[in-house]
């Protein structure tokens, strides 16, 4: 469903993706895993063609995103649905309203049907209950799930999470990891979830990619993950603050930031 061949990637000067490969498969829920500023969400922009990658290339259901026009683009970003850590819901709208938004920005669909999938879709994350609610009324967890039904009303073949689970309660977050993988099941596509939360996503992926500074460093099954010895993955499951990944990014000495080098 996706396939990044050979990618490179870079901001002006500063290189951000170099060389990376990897591939996700029909069916398949994948984590991309990595420190902060490693690429990650880069990495979702270039599928979703926001960014085009400067060599190699990134196919998403088949077709290259670099070489698509405006049309194409456009028909290729159907297929995708997204959910942000802060997918802000409308909130002057219902949560009905919400869910309908896309639904009704398609247009040609009569309300009738509109209605249909915006329950269905609603029942989906359960909270048909809360169809009436206004935004303001939900929880955080909620409010996520709300964001995660408007992002499936339209059937998206491919699900892209970034940091689904940053700063929900334990059980909101293991309702949303169930609910990406039984969506992602339901819906017969493929789901990339960027996340830092290494428990929950190891609990519901079939594959996952560790990346360091714009390349994979690490790679495996859930299984290979959890008993690997590789360092970067090892710091990374025990949540060390330092070892491969610096605690500290580059900068200049701290003595000569604060001028004590005077003599
Ligand atoms: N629009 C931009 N212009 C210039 N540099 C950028 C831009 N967006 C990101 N960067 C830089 O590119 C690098 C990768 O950023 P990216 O957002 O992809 O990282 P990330 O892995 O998603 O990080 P985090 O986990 O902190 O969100 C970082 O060093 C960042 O400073």
């Amino acid at each position: 469903m996706v396939v990044f061949d050979d990618v490179s990637f870079g901001y002006g000067e500063q290189p951000v993706l170099r060389d990376l490969s990897l591939r996700i498969d029909r069916g398949q829920v994948v984590a991309i895993m990595g420190g902060s500023g490693s690429g990650k969400t880069t990495l979702l922009k270039l599928i979703g063609g926001q960014l085009r990658a400067r060599t190699g290339r990134v196919l998403v259901d088949g077709d290259d995103v670099g070489t698509m026009n405006e049309t194409t683009l456009y028909g290729m970003r159907r297929k995708l649905g997204m959910l942000f850590q802060f997918g802000a819901l409308f909130t002057d709208l219902s949560v009905y309203d919400n869910v309908a938004f896309p639904l009704r920005e398609r247009g040609k669909l009569p309300e009738s049907v509109v209605r249909d999938l915006v329950l269905m879709k609603l029942h989906a994350v359960g909270l048909r209950g809360a169809a009436q609610l206004m935004p303001a009324e939900l929880s955080g967890g909620m409010a996520r799930r709300v964001a995660l039904a408007r992002a499936i009303a339209l059937d998206p073949a491919i699900m892209l999470y970034d940091e689904p689970f940053t700063g929900l309660d334990p059980i909101s977050l293991g309702v949303t990891g169930q609910l990406i993988r039984e969506l992602n099941d339901a819906l017969g596509g493929a789901s990339i979830v960027v996340t830092h939360d290494v428990a929950e996503s190891l609990a519901i992926v079939d594959y996952v990619y560790f990346l360091a500074d714009g390349a994979v460093v690490a790679q495996g099954t859930p299984d290979e993950v959890r008993a690997s010895t590789h360092p970067f993955v090892k710091q990374f499951i025990n949540a060390e603050p330092d070892g491969p990944v610096p605690f500290h990014r580059d900068a200049e000495p701290y003595a000569t930031a604060l001028n004590l080098e005077r003599p």
